[in-house]
């Protein structure tokens, strides 16, 4: 049974970042633990009803508001969740953002923070920038708890300090950072502290991941992006098939 949201492949197939079963570079796995009982037809469903689980609070709303008329994009809800949550067993006081459209993920991060905890989130765009200023204050957020930073993210990085964050989201996107991604990886995990935690929003680009016989360039990335992550000792990684997907893993 076909276990991608495209249905598309082989089956089987979605288990190795889109490679082809026959390519033999799928990660081990024993048929005995493979997930057709939990695969069904009712799989969609179910991913709606998890990304409607919780309900969005006005500020939140507004700030999504915001991102669609900026054009600028924003998780969905059950990525938002998660990242609360992730920001909260991590108990992330420190934590680096890159790509903050209009502050839909920040809002989720912060609220996972402990109260004295600081978010610095990193923009290219000055106008969305002022708009998640916007969804900040709104959400009653103090100032001393968001630092933001305007600048392409490759040159901002380089300047925040080695090991001292618990926490960094890189939020994947076609236009810099995505052709990029193995260079936003060696700065993440450099910024992260033992024990942080790296977090990669659209790990299966908009379900072209798992599909093999996607091989255009922007899908290539990410599929060699997660390759990475799972080949490098210093991580231990899960990839969560929450909205568009999160490749988390742990700073060992
Ligand atoms: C999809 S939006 C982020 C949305 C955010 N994660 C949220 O859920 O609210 C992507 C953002 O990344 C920014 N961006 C794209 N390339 C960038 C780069 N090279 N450096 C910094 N920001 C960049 C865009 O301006 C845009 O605001």
């Amino acid at each position: 049974m076909c276990t991608c949201a495209s249905g598309e492949h082989d089956e089987g197939a979605g288990l190795g970042w889109g490679e082809p079963v026959t390519a033999g570079v799928r990660p081990r796995t024993s048929r005995a633990a493979a997930p057709e009982a939990i695969i069904s037809a009712d799989k969609a469903s179910s991913w709606v009803y998890a990304e409607e689980f919780l309900a969005e609070d006005d500020a939140v709303l507004a700030a999504r508001e915001r991102a669609a008329q900026l054009g600028a994009g924003a998780v969905p809800p059950g990525t938002g969740a998660a990242l609360s949550v992730l920001a909260a067993a991590a108990n992330a006081r420190t934590v680096v953002e890159i790509g903050t459209g209009t502050g839909v993920a920040s809002l989720y991060l912060l609220r996972g923070m402990p109260a004295d905890g600081v978010l610095t989130t990193i923009d290219a765009e000055v106008e969305h920038h002022r708009a998640a200023k916007e969804s900040f204050a709104e959400a009653g957020i103090r100032s001393t708890r968001t630092r933001t930073i305007s600048g392409r993210a490759l040159d901002v990085l380089p300047r925040l300090t080695d090991a001292a964050y618990d926490l960094v989201l890189l939020g994947l996107t076609s236009g810099g950072v995505l052709e990029a991604a193995p260079e936003y990886l060696t700065q993440a995990v450099r910024l992260l502290r033992p024990g942080g935690v790296l977090v990669v929003d659209h790990a299966l680009w908009h379900d072209r991941v798992a599909d093999p016989a996607r091989r255009d360039e922007a899908t290539t990335a990410v599929r060699e992006l997660g390759r990475a992550v799972r080949a490098d000792e210093r991580l231990l990684p899960a990839l969560l098939p929450v909205g568009d997907g999160l490749l988390v893993a742990v700073r060992r």
